[in-house]
């Protein structure tokens, strides 16, 4: 299949109602409709109904047919299960929705996929089916039987450009001098800014309880040793926030610092893992530790996300890390609002993209030269 290409990633195109039928078009449109590919190596297997690409790839003005025959990509149809008007949510479509994440995830614990790339789906419209479903990073942990994942999100506090993909990245994170004598294998991801999850979509008040010394042991455990292997960062530094106000005031304001979260660093400290914290949320995001740090874990959603999106908004990627396959998304929903206008801006789906690809690299690298090396 595909003998020509190294590298193979499969896309979903989300909820048919949104925004992710044409981004994927023009994310593509941009990046390969021209006569320098931004990934020459690598072939593209759309997921998705073939009447609703060709139809929103046109409503953005994307030819579609011009895409198909540059010979990057290939549709694989899966057909609604009910007509998808732009904007108009239909939960009848809901099983059509997983219907595509099914595929995309069978087909690369198959290894038929190096990575896969989600554009958004509606959370609600899934469960209001009657499927509870409380998001990829959970539904994906399951599907692939993970015990448990991690939820990171990355971007750039200091591009602004549209995408980076598209401009010549100039990388400036601790990452890229950690990984600066990395054989030259792929460029290096242009994030100096990333967010990981102690806990991902969980209601405030079952936080605290869910936090342990041997899941966040864990957690960062993952988040180390992905961002070694997917992201060729050699050493990697995590900051780590803590939960309540100044970091609990050694004890006066809570006692989960006290009683796990400096449990579980000291523990992943005595593995080697340069785990530092915890620090008050509040002034943890500033340049001066940012600049020193390649992840923040945060506690919770809100505590994390909030800060990662005002600096890089449109232009982040959200990362499953303890997957046994890569999995890059969007930083944003479906935006329902603007399916079908052409105002939505592809650039976090190519940054999504060009993040899988490069993980992608990373990996297959890795696993090269482990092999070599037994
Ligand atoms: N929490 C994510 C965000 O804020 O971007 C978003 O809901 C997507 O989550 P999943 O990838 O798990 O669907």
């Amino acid at each position: 299949m595909h003998p020509g290409f190294a590298f193979k990633i499969a896309i979903t195109t989300g909820e048919p109602a949104g925004v992710g039928p044409e981004l994927t078009a023009l994310a593509l449109a941009r990046a390969l409709l021209t006569e320098s590919p931004a990934w020459p190596d690598t072939h593209f297997t759309v997921l998705g109904d073939t009447a609703l690409l060709e139809t929103r790839a046109k409503a953005v003005g994307v030819d579609w047919f011009a895409l198909l025959a540059t010979g990057y990509l290939t549709v694989r149809h899966q057909g609604l299960a009910a007509p998808a008007r732009a904007g108009q949510l239909n939960a009848k479509n809901s099983q059509y929705v997983l219907a595509l994440l099914d595929a995309a995830i069978d087909g690369a614990l198959a290894e038929n996929f190096d990575a896969i790339v989600t554009a958004p789906l509606q959370k609600s419209v899934i469960n209001e089916f009657g499927i509870p479903f409380t998001g990829h990073t959970e539904y994906l942990a399951a599907r692939t039987g993970t015990a448990q994942v991690v939820m990171m999100l990355a971007g750039s506090r200091t591009a602004r450009t549209e995408s980076a993909v598209l401009a010549t990245a100039t990388p400036t994170s601790a990452s890229v001098q950690n990984s600066a004598r990395l054989p030259k294998i792929s460029r290096v991801l242009g994030h100096d800014f990333r967010v990981a999850l102690a806990t991902t979509h969980l209601p405030l008040k079952e936080v605290a309880a869910a936090l342990t010394i041997d899941k966040l042991m864990a957690t960062l455990g993952i988040i180390d040793f992905n961002l070694r292997r997917d992201f060729g960062i050699r050493q990697p530094r995590i900051l780590v926030t803590g939960l309540n106000p100044h970091a609990g005031e050694q004890g006066h304001l809570g006692h989960e610092e006290i009683e796990v979260i400096i449990p579980a660093l000291e523990q992943a400290q005595a593995l080697g893992i340069d785990a530092r914290g915890p620090y008050p949320a509040d002034t943890l995001f500033q340049p001066r530790y940012l600049d020193q740090a390649d992840c923040v874990l945060a506690m919770y959603h809100d505590q994390g996300l909030p800060v990662l999106k005002y600096a890089t908004f449109g232009r982040g990627i959200n990362v499953t890390l303890g997957l046994p396959i890569i999995r890059t998304s969007v930083d944003h929903g479906t935006a329902l609002d603007l399916a079908g206008t052409g105002q939505a801006d592809p650039a976090s789906l190519l940054e999504a993209i060009d993040a899988a690809v490069v993980m992608a690299r990373h990996r297959r690298f890795t696993q090269l030269n482990l092999v070599s090396s037994i």
